[in-house]
């Protein structure tokens, strides 16, 4: 019979339906999302994760490759109420173990108490509680993963969209979601699309009009290429981020991020832009926020529900950033203008509050 354990920080030790077999550890996060798996599932922001979705059930549409954010599932493990057999399937030939038939509510409070924590799965024929607890022994602080970056960016550099006539964006892969890419191939943009390690030399060549930092895993400050191209980059070139490009953003121009308690991850995260009065819904996976935006940068969205920063402009750079994905996949498509404004403030068209003061 397979054996399913789940072993949490401090030791407790779920016992689960194995759905894909293998052992596994990472940082244990929940998504409130109710849709959009397979998008989830495939976001390189999520490695070195364990995902528990809070949604009980997961899988009632199937699974369709053209979903899908990169070309394999991310989490180290998946956790659920309820798992069909096309998601399960996936995981196994995928080689992500899944456990279902835990109660996710009670999985959900133990992250909202204790934070995002350490655990270890263990799945399998013949698999023991103590094979859970050896994972979890071994599992790594997700700030300790300091090379995080190779393990999802491109090796070499790649272009898209040569032959458009629109702006030219030099987008740092740190683990960028394929809809990222879409969104800005779709509004005629060419993208050079460059590793997360990539250097001022190599960036310069393309003579971008924005520098965007994308999405992707773990602690910003273990960013250090990216961080060093934005400051290089930020007083002749407009700057744009995502998720972890907000963060890197705000690292390099003097601003500070810290870790969250257990972050915000669903598709239904409300956001307040300030000038306007005017509240989006927004998709968001991330466990790191902006601390201090510093003084090069300001606040101009804030999550509603705990006033974090949710957009971040320059005040005297071209700078946009955003916290959560505008680019949607999953989620609602009420922030896809961000595309618009960031390509409007690459070409010089834009009537943005990042354009210099007058003397
Ligand atoms: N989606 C992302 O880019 C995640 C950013 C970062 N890894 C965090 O967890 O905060």
């Amino acid at each position: 019979m397979t054996e399913a354990y789940v072993a949490l920080e401090g030791g407790h030790v779920l016992e689960g339906r194995g759905r894909a077999s293998g052992t596994a550890r990472g940082e244990l996060v929940f998504t409130t999302a109710y849709t959009g798996y397979e998008e989830s599932l495939t976001d390189p922001s999520y490695e070195e994760q364990v995902l528990t979705f809070s949604y009980p059930l997961i899988g009632n549409y199937g699974v369709r490759e053209e979903r899908f954010e990169s070309d394999r599932v991310h989490p180290r493990a998946v956790l659920a109420k309820e798992l069909t057999e096309d998601v399960a399937e996936w995981l196994e030939s995928e080689g992500v173990p899944a456990v279902d038939h835990l109660d996710t509510r009670d999985v959900v409070t133990d992250i909202r108490d204790g934070g995002a924590m350490k655990c270890g799965i263990a799945v399998g024929e013949d698999v023991t509680e103590e094979d859970a607890l050896a994972e979890l022994e071994q599992c790594k602080a997700m700030s300790d993963h300091t090379d995080i970056g190779t393990q999802v960016s491109v090796d070499e550099p790649v272009v898209h969209g040569e032959d458009n006539d629109g702006e030219t964006v030099a987008l740092i892969d740190c683990g960028a979601k394929g809809s990222i890419i879409d969104s800005l191939l779709e509004r005629d943009a060419t993208v050079h699309v460059f590793p997360y390690n990539a250097t001022v030399d190599d960036v310069a060549a393309v003579e971008p009009d924005v520098l965007f930092i994308s999405n992707g895993p773990g602690d910003p400050v273990n960013f250090e290429q990216a961080i060093t191209l934005v400051e290089e980059f930020v007083e002749d070139t407009p700057v744009a981020g995502i998720c972890l490009g907000q963060q890197i953003v705000a690292e390099s121009l003097g601003g500070s991020t810290e870790k969250m308690d257990f972050g915000h991850r669903g598709v239904n995260q409300p956001v307040l832009d300030l000038e306007s009065g005017q509240v989006v819904m927004t998709t968001q996976n991330h466990g790191y926020t902006v601390a201090e935006p510093g003084d090069h940068l300001e606040v101009t969205q804030i999550n509603v529900n705990d006033d974090t920063p949710e957009g971040i402009d320059g005040v005297e750079y071209d700078v946009i950033t955003r916290q959560y994905h505008p680019e949607a996949n999953p989620g609602p498509e009420d922030t896809l203008d961000f595309f618009d404004d960031v390509l409007a403030m690459a070409s010089g068209r834009a009537d943005s509050r990042a354009v210099p003061a007058d003397d």
